[in-house]
């Protein structure tokens, strides 16, 4: 197998700056000459001995010259915690690319189906953490990220130099700085990153990946990043990840409340919501999220895709952030109202979407 050099910086540089859905083997396709495989020979060692080390001091580094990354190539033993909407399908992408993956679940029966794809599994955070070089987290939220990373049997007892955590949960900035103190307290590595994108681009690999923390790590696992998601951001310290996520959702589900009130408004006035779904679609404010869930709203139909109540504390979330610099928020505020009033309602575990229900209850409300 031919072999060929690759200067350092330039590969670190392609890989820095990469476009949308740039792995690895395309950043290193970039530079003047490269080898995308990232050599067996590194399988099951700590990721401190991973070859993208070298690359930051300036050396040269050898790889192999094939033509394509696959992810059997990668060395890692990847851990994976939480298996719901989101954690089984991303999980499962790396199985199916040829990844050594070990899962774990609160709810065991969830990891039957990825075992049977060919996943390990473990009974505790713990131990996949010592299983592993780097351990994902999808949990639901900031309690239960906490939990399972620095819990009794959590992921932070598993962890020890030359390893990796990854939360890719969507919780706040304090939330992400308890659990990276927790996993760095053991020498381990730390990034935070959290993922724009629901259960669809979960499962197919089209996730955006807001990271933040270990640079290092981060280098570490965008072949994984890459797999499951089509881009990734790079943005700074711990929090900056969790930070840009909660703004994000904080914009999502006031465009969702704002859209359940015009499509109820145009239904008030005589007009087919249906037809305002496609004008919508057509014009400046067109979004995937009204095109996608729209025709489904006007049916009252609200399949699970991303769930009400983890919008509603995301919302929560990204107004304690405002508060926390003094940022007005009163769009955000109305729209967290409204979707209290849906979880009051028992919809909690329904697609957001169905934050509509809680403006029709309201308007039977008052118009008694
Ligand atoms: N769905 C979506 O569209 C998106 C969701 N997100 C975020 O990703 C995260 C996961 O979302 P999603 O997969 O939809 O959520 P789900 O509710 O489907 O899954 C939540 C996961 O957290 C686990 N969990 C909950 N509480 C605990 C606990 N106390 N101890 C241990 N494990 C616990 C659940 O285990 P069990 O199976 O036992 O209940 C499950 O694995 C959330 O932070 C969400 O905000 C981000 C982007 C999109
Ligand atoms: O956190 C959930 C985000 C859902 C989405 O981006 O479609």
């Amino acid at each position: 197998m031919a072999m060929t050099f690759v200067k350092a910086n330039q590969l670190s540089t392609a890989i820095l700056t990469s476009p949308p859905k740039t792995t690895v083997s395309t950043a290193m396709a970039m530079c003047s000459s490269f080898s995308p495989r990232i050599t067996k020979q590194f399988r099951g060692r700590p990721i401190s001995s991973f070859p993208v080390k070298p690359l930051f001091s300036g050396s040269f580094k050898a790889f192999s010259s094939q033509a394509t990354t696959k992810a059997d190539d990668i060395p890692a033993r990847v851990g994976f915690l939480g298996l719901g909407i989101m954690g089984s399908p991303m999980a499962q992408n790396l199985i199916k690319a040829g990844c050594d993956v070990t899962v774990w679940n609160r709810t065991k029966s969830k990891c039957d189906p990825l075992v049977s794809l060919g996943a390990k599994y473990k009974s505790f955070p713990e131990e996949v953490a010592a299983s592993c070089d780097v351990t994902f987290a999808m949990l639901a939220d900031p309690e239960s990220a906490v939990e399972v990373a620095c819990g009794k049997h959590g992921a932070a007892s598993g962890m020890s130099p030359g390893k990796g955590y990854v939360d890719i949960s969507t919780v706040d900035a304090d939330t992400s700085k308890l659990i990276s103190g927790h996993i760095k307290a053991t020498g381990a590595l730390f990034l935070e990153a959290p993922v724009s994108g629901s259960k669809k681009p979960a499962e197919d690999g089209q996730l955006i990946f807001l990271a933040a923390g270990d640079r290092y790590l981060y280098e570490i696992v965008a072949p994984f990043l890459d797999i499951m998601g089509k881009s990734r951001f790079y943005l700074g310290d711990v929090g900056n990840g969790a930070a840009m996520k909660l703004v994000v959702n904080m914009i999502m589900g006031s465009m969702m409340a704002s859209f359940s009130e015009g499509l109820l408004l145009s239904e008030k006035v005589g007009l087919d919501p249906s037809v305002l779904v496609e004008v919508v679609s057509q014009g400046a404010i067109s979004a995937p999220m009204f095109s996608t869930k729209g025709p489904s709203m006007v049916q009252s139909q609200y399949p699970t895709a991303f769930p009400l109540k983890h919008q509603q504390k995301d919302l929560r979330l990204a107004l304690g952030l405002a508060e926390s610099v003094s940022q007005h928020t009163p769009i955000a505020a109305a729209a967290n109202e409204l979707y209290k009033v849906a979880k009051s309602r028992g919809l909690s575990d329904q697609d957001f979407s169905a934050v509509i229900e809680a403006l029709k209850a309201k308007l039977q409300h008052q118009t008694k």
